[in-house]
């Protein structure tokens, strides 16, 4: 974004922010106008002396610096190669984490003395909540590259600056920290936002062939001479050809999205299949393949592949049940043998004992609290609590109290001897917030306040006490969509996304025989059970709208059913609402044609309950899983899907 905004259009916008609280349109670029109205929404004054908080202590710049290694250990040779660039013109250059602390700072000295006065330097915030419009914190709320230049910065002791700065994202398009160049406004450049925009590129592709090393790595560009160059698209694919990891290169060359990735398939994108890929690299290694997208254009390919990620001799696409876990853990109890799941078990494991707070995504019922049970069991927290919270089914009014306790006689009908509240009560251990999505907007401004002091105050008490616990939060719903809405804060998402972990629905997994098997087995371990073949054809091709949730609840009602001398589930087991489901095949688009069997015909006679569940189910697939829009469809509450999808009681918080 160079903004550079005219200076007589830019003293009447400011003019006209500061005497009417609002940025008037036209003056200036629309960017640069919604950061300043965000920075008077935090409360900052253009000319008052800042507020922001003093620079961290060493020891918690310590604990950011070892939280952010890898990024740190791909800029530093970049960033030295950027200042030299830079060095006769009064610059500094800068590294800041993904919360707009500074990590490291590169200048001359004169000018790096005159940058120090201002804060720009290790350990301090540069947050546009901190200190308003500013290039490192624009470019960490708007996600993408910006120049601020002069008196375009909020705070006016700032106007001496002209500032550069681009997000740097990892393979899978988390944010991972911004580069920024700042200079003294007389020697800024136009050119600056290339220059950090090309190093930010140049250590996101360090990142990602780092990251993916292990992976199936395509090296793309649309001429062959451009393999291997700044420009190459990079992306990494798993060995059952689900494109896991790219560049920003990879994603505009492929026609891909960040959203898509870990829910793409290779041959979905290219016009060949990975195995053909595969063979062709081992043939001639050093060979480059010409690609076509199904769009009929062309693409160059460089393929690399680590020894350790070749597939398995049985075949690259398929169930991989029989493949050994990389580490014997709560995580890895989880693996049944799919890719994606098993990448996002990898992900995981980096972070865990690391202030990184993770962010799981995924349908309702895929697993996400399972998921976040094992994190907590495989992490150094292990022996602390772990206390799950749904945001969505405590009422707005109990909710204040229920997640920052109180003290005695709080309020009306609050129990004398006060509350610790959730948050305290998960001190030392995880918590976890399901349905994060669904927080209030204030109390999302109240956990804000808890994750950036690191201590809660609880209702009625002027006491803050601090906290120190794991931060796990899920989502069904899409939340920088719900930021742009203005139902989620942007702030508060950046926080919760350290990590993003995506967890894929039950029908886009591959080891569905593995995992059925082992829900099985875990259901009777002392009885060896299988399913009947076609049974199994059918059970394997249906949608799944409540995923594993689903199929969990089909299977205990099913061996349910069993009489002690039986071994196999057949039709005659399965419950009725799913054999209803089988049979509307408008439920079940992805399933085949339902067979003539014993059950058919059942449908005429089915019960009311039945008849909820199959209903509960169609809302589930048209809404793809998202619960409060299904529960809006059908005008029923949220508890009462959970209820009917459990079979059982509501999940409440306890
Ligand atoms: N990895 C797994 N292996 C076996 N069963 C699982 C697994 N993950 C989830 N389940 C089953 O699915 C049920 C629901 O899981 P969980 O509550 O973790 O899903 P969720 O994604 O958090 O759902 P929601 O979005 O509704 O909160 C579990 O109670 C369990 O029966």
């Amino acid at each position: 974004m160079p903004s550079n905004s005219a200076p007589l259009a830019l003293r009447q916008a400011r003019q006209h922010l500061l005497e009417f609280g609002q940025c008037p349109s036209g003056l200036v670029n629309e960017r640069l106008a919604r950061s300043w109205s965000r920075s008077m929404a935090a409360g900052l004054a253009p000319n008052a002396r800042v507020r922001a908080p003093d620079p961290v202590s060493s020891g918690s710049l310590r604990h950011a610096l070892s939280a952010s290694h890898t990024l740190l250990a791909h800029s530093r040779p970049i960033m030295e190669y950027v200042f030299d660039q830079v060095r006769h013109s009064q610059s500094v250059v800068v590294l800041a984490d993904p919360r707009g602390m500074l990590m490291h700072t590169l200048g001359d000295a004169h000018f790096a003395d005159k940058a120090a006065r201002v804060a720009l330097s290790c350990g301090a915030s540069w947050h546009e909540e901190h200190r308003g419009t500013n290039a490192i914190g624009t470019a960490l709320v708007e996600g993408c590259a910006v120049q601020i230049h002069g008196s375009e910065h909020f705070l006016e002791r700032n106007g001496f600056l002209t500032c550069a700065a681009s997000p740097i994202v990892s393979a899978t398009g988390e944010m991972l920290g911004i580069l920024d160049i700042s200079s003294d406004h007389r020697s800024g450049h136009a050119h600056t936002l290339g220059l950090v925009s090309t190093a930010a590129r140049m250590i996101e592709n360090r990142l990602i062939t780092a990251a993916c090393k292990r992976d199936i790595r395509l090296h793309l560009h649309p001429q062959p001479e451009g393999i291997g160059s700044m420009a190459e698209g990079i992306v990494a694919v798993s060995s059952d050809g689900w494109i896991i990891g790219a560049n920003r290169a990879a994603l505009a060359q492929l026609g891909l999205q960040i959203g898509d990735i870990g829910g793409a398939q290779l041959e979905h994108v290219l016009d060949v299949r990975l195995e053909q890929l595969l063979t062709q690299h081992q043939r001639r290694p050093l060979q480059t393949q010409m690609l076509r997208l199904h769009n009929g254009a062309v693409l160059f390919a460089q393929v690399q592949v680590d020894a350790a990620a070749w597939p398995s001799p049985a075949g690259v696409v398929g169930a991989r049940a029989g493949a050994v876990p990389a580490a014997d853990d709560a995580l890895a109890r989880l693996d049944t043998g799919d890719a994606r799941s098993r990448a996002a078990a990898d992900k995981a494991r980096r972070v865990l004992g690391k202030p990184i707070a993770v962010l799981i995504q995924g349908e309702c019922g895929v697993g996400k609290e399972v998921f976040a049970r094992a994190m907590h069991a495989s992490g150094p927290r292990r022996g602390a609590p772990f206390v799950a919270i749904n945001c969505g089914a405590i009422p707005e009014t109990l909710i204040e109290a229920e997640l920052f306790g109180y003290v005695a006689g709080a309020f009306t009908g609050a129990r004398k001897e006060g509350s610790l509240g959730r948050l305290r009560e998960a001190d030392g251990g995880t918590l976890f917030l399901d349905e994060i999505g669904d927080m209030p907007l204030p109390m999302q401004t109240r956990l804000l306040r808890v994750l950036q002091e690191r201590s809660v105050t609880p209702v009625g008490s002027g006491t803050a006490v601090s906290v120190d616990f794991a931060l796990v939060c899920a989502t069904h719903c899409q939340l920088l969509e719900a930021a742009a809405q203005g139902r989620f804060r942007q702030d508060l998402y950046y926080r919760i996304n350290g990590l993003t972990l995506q967890l894929p629905a039950l029908r886009e997994r591959s080891d569905f025989a593995a995992l059925t098997q082992r829900l099985l087995q875990d259901l009777h371990p002392e009885r060896p059970l299988q399913l009947a073949p076609e049974l199994y054809g059918q059970l394997a091709g249906y949608a799944w709208p409540g995923n594993l949730r689903q199929v969990a609840s089909v299977l205990r009602t099913a061996c349910a059913m069993l009489n002690d001398d039986e071994d196999t589930l057949d039709w005659t087991h399965m419950p009725d609402d799913l054999i209803a489901a089988l049979s509307f095949p408008s439920q079940n688009p992805t399933s085949a044609p339902f067979p003539a069997n014993p059950v058919a015909g059942r449908q005429a006679t089915l019960n009311l309950q039945e008849l909820s569940h199959a209903a509960i189910q169609q809302a589930l697939q048209s809404t793809r899983g998202n619960v409060t829009q299904a529960a809006r469809q059908l005008g029923i509450s949220r508890q009462t899907i959970y209820r009917r999808l459990e079979g059982s009681t509501v999940r409440q918080p306890s």
